[in-house]
């Protein structure tokens, strides 16, 4: 057996592409960073065009390898984690993809998916895949380049083409083309997948027309899914985790017991919360999901979606141009009025879970000639800590038992003012890990599992350390008067 004890993630994420080296205690070691471009043909239409995916992803592995000051061989396993959702078609014989993939913020099926609510197809939609329909998911943007790339479905019927989500792509890539595979978890957000019996699902194949012959095998979380071409990298390095990254971060926040969960504040916010061996289908237009599959067995999650968080703080920076950077708000929420009840309802691409309503638009309520920018800046805080708390309320109406610790993560967690008010408007403590980066991480985790270097989900729990914690600190009275103000703000956004 080799005696390499690092592990190596790689984050394929919506705005940028990373790879962090670990060590066998989850330390970080050495990472590279590449921005993505975006592209924007239409309005609502988001694209990435793979080769810069492709291109990006190995030359932050080998920045990582290099900063890290470890050679290939010295990696024991690779993890790979992703931008879920993210839709790629290419040819089996040349590995080029046949369009540009496209984004799971992508809006341009939205019309397919409101045909096919109005002819009822949710509720079974719902039932085998615990997923609303919706563009976000994969299936309705695979629908959408069969039927608009001229050619394509002739093509994929002779079974000349491969689909994957973005962790698919970099695996056939990786392995030279060898391995056409994914994971349960990103398996689990094409809307193709029965995530009950985890297998793809005939019936919604036909629905959405999409050959069989597209689709990818689907193992575990922790698998032997091949190892890197040996010329990419000076070795072959063998590839031993695949998960999405909300899932990869409930992993890198050790949320494997029920009713553990995380919520990941970046550009926008993806809560999970760990219900075990149950799938429990949302009364309250939650999604239903894969956190993990381990060595065979599945574990689940609901999960909340707002679209729009940390864009919010950017808003504030790029659009009112009331800050300069992100981290001022911190100081300006501090020194704000706390008497004015000022609301900020963010909703500028339309209100995510548990509304999911796409026609909303944002508003700011309460203005007086008092407000200023250290007001709006405190509001558009609270507007992300009100936020979680309708996701918490949603989950605990789908019967998730009672949270105690919310772990959290993301770039927006490093405001302490933040976290204190969100614990305050949960009524629940919140918790920040030492280690930030955990969605890479987690895809680290899942790989150390594989190879040997974490012995079981309790190996990783064992590293994980917090560097903070925010107790609830305001009383019952005020928790639930402002965020009434809350809800009635919402009410006169919606549609
Ligand atoms: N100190 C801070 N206070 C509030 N928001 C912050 C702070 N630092 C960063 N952010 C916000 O966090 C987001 C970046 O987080 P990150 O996890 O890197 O996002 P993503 O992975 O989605 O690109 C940005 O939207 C930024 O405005
Ligand atoms: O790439 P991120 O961090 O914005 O995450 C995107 C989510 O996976 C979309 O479902």
């Amino acid at each position: 057996m080799s005696s390499a004890r690092s592990l190596l993630a790689i984050d394929q994420g919506t705005t940028s592409s990373r790879a962090l080296i670990f060590d066998d205690a989850g330390r970080p070691m050495g990472q590279a960073q590449q921005e993505l471009p975006q592209h924007f043909p239409q309005s609502g239409w988001v694209e990435h065009d793979v080769e810069d995916i492709w291109r990006d992803t190995v030359g932050v592995v080998k920045g990582a390898l290099s900063n890290a000051r470890v050679a290939a061989t010295d990696i024991a396993a690779l993890g790979i984690t992703n931008q879920r959702e993210t839709t790629v078609i290419w040819d089996r014989k040349t590995g080029e993809a046949v369009h540009k993939a496209i984004v799971w913020q992508d809006r341009r099926s939205a019309p397919l998916c409101d045909r096919l609510k109005k002819d009822g197809h949710e509720p079974m939609v719902q039932a085998r895949t615990g997923l609303l329909i919706d563009s976000y998911f994969s299936a309705t943007k695979i629908a959408w380049l069969l039927e608009n790339v001229e050619g394509l479905r002739a093509r994929a019927e002779r079974g000349e083409l491969a689909f994957g989500t973005i962790d698919c792509f970099l695996l056939w890539r990786l392995t030279g083309g060898k391995v056409h595979a994914t994971d349960a978890t990103n398996a689990a957000r094409t809307m193709l997948f029965d995530i009950h019996r985890q297998a793809w699902d005939e019936d919604l194949l036909e629905l959405f027309g999409v050959p069989a012959s597209l689709l990818p095998e689907v193992y575990d979380s922790n698998a032997e899914f091949g190892a890197t071409d040996a010329n990419l990298f000076g070795a072959p390095i063998p590839i031993l985790g695949i998960a999405g990254d909300q899932q990869a971060a409930t992993v890198g926040q050790a949320c494997f017991d029920a009713g553990m969960m995380k919520s990941t504040y970046g550009t926008g916010c993806f809560a999970l919360m760990n219900t075990g061996e149950n799938a429990l289908t949302s009364a309250n237009r939650l999604l239903t999901t894969v956190a993990y599959r381990i060595d065979g067995k599945t574990t689940y999650a609901l999960e909340g979606s707002i679209f729009v968080a940390g864009a919010a703080v950017q808003w504030l920076r790029d659009g009112l141009k009331i800050i300069s950077s992100a981290a001022e708000t911190e100081g300006l929420a501090k020194s704000a009025d706390a008497t004015q009840a000022i609301y900020v309802v963010p909703a500028f691409t339309g209100l995510g879970a548990p509304y999911w309503d796409a026609d909303a638009r944002g508003a700011v309520f309460g203005l007086t000639r008092a407000t200023g920018p250290a007001e709006i800046a405190r509001a558009t805080l609270e507007a992300v800590c009100y936020q979680t708390r309708d996701l918490l309320k949603a989950m605990e109406a789908d019967g998730a038992s009672g949270l105690e610790t919310l772990r959290v993560d993301g770039g927006m967690v490093a405001n302490n003012w933040m976290l204190q008010m969100l614990a305050d408007i949960l009524g629940v403590a919140v918790e920040r890990p030492v280690v930030a980066e955990t969605t890479a991480l987690g895809a680290a985790s899942l790989a150390g599992l594989k190879s040997g270097v974490f012995k079981g989900p309790e190996g990783i729990a064992e590293t994980w350390q917090s560097t903070g914690r925010f107790e609830p600190r305001m009383s019952g009275d005020e928790r639930e008067s402002r965020y009434a103000g809350w809800l009635d703000a919402v009410r006169r956004v919606r549609s």
